[in-house]
């Protein structure tokens, strides 16, 4: 049960200021979107609560203890693209994820454990609607496929807090509606807090219980580079959806709604040619 506090955080490069006096409080489960224009620091933002850029002023706490200064296995991230390695097969990158995190020195298991992490990552790979393809490589699966496999090896190492950066963005329709349900079925079932950047409203209001908008209000073009991005709308969506308990009774339930069941999706590999 991860709470995410970000209290009068800046952040500016150089002399332009990116982020301007955010103060925000995350309750635990809970899953967030990020909108706002092209360039307002919606990634900037995803990048300190994954460690890779620090505050320039202010603090993020996690669970109200300050953000540890790296990277961890606490906190996993997917991409829009290139989040798997192509080098290696489906189950080689989700057993890899959970390698990394117990033998970061070697990158690998041996004996029973191997065996174990293994196991674990085929019911992953089933999870997320992979079975049958664990032995083929990144380069052999649609894009809908390998973001499945991204969310698989995020996912494997059991991270508190699940950071998204337009993780849908590059997919089709249809196969972003499917992979829709199944971000919710991770995370109704994974103990964890969701923060997705994305360009697409109703990829917000499907998916997340709040949604956050970051824009400059001050927009005077010569002024441009000296006032950061602030909250200019903070909405809590409705119906009420929390983690680990279906949607509220909705009259019209959508595609996406948990209770629905999901037969194979457009990307399911059984119903691709080897
Ligand atoms: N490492 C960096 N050094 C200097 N400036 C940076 C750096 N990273 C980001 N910026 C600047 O910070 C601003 C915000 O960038 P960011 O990528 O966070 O925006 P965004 O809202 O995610 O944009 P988009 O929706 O287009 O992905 C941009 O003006 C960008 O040029």
């Amino acid at each position: 049960m991860t709470a995410i506090a970000v209290r009068h955080l800046w952040k500016e490069y150089g002399d332009q200021i990116v982020l301007e006096d955010i103060s925000l409080d995350f309750a635990p489960r809970s899953f967030i979107a990020l909108v706002g224009p092209s360039g307002c620091g919606k990634t900037t933002f995803l990048r300190i609560l994954l460690s890779e850029e620090t505050v320039t002023r202010g603090e993020v706490l996690i669970d109200g203890k300050p953000i540890a200064r790296e990277p961890g296995a606490d906190r996993g991230v997917v991409f829009q693209r290139y989040s798997v390695f192509p080098h290696l097969t489906v189950l080689g990158n989700v057993v890899l994820a959970a390698e990394m995190e117990e033998a970061p020195f070697i990158g690998r298991l041996f004996g029973a454990r191997r065996r174990q992490v293994e196991e674990e990552a085929r019911a992953l790979i089933e999870e997320v609607g992979l079975k049958g393809a664990e032995d083929k490589y990144p380069a052999a699966l649609s894009g809908g496929m390998q973001q499945r496999l991204a969310l698989a090896q995020a996912i494997m190492r059991k991270p508190k807090i699940l950071l998204l950066d337009e993780p849908f963005g590059a997919l089709d329709p249809g196969i972003r509606a499917d992979i829709h349900q199944l971000m919710l079925k991770l995370w109704n079932s994974c103990e964890m807090t969701v923060v997705m950047v994305t360009h697409d409203l109703k990829e917000a209001f499907t998916l997340a219980t709040r949604i956050i908008a970051f824009e400059r209000r001050r927009d005077r073009p010569e002024e441009k580079a000296r006032y950061g991005a602030t909250i200019a709308k903070d909405i809590e969506v409705w119906p009420t959806r929390i983690a680990g308990k279906t949607r509220q009774a909705s009259p019209t339930p959508g595609r996406d709604d948990p209770a629905i069941p999901s037969g194979p999706g457009r990307d399911d590999p059984a119903l691709q040619t080897a």
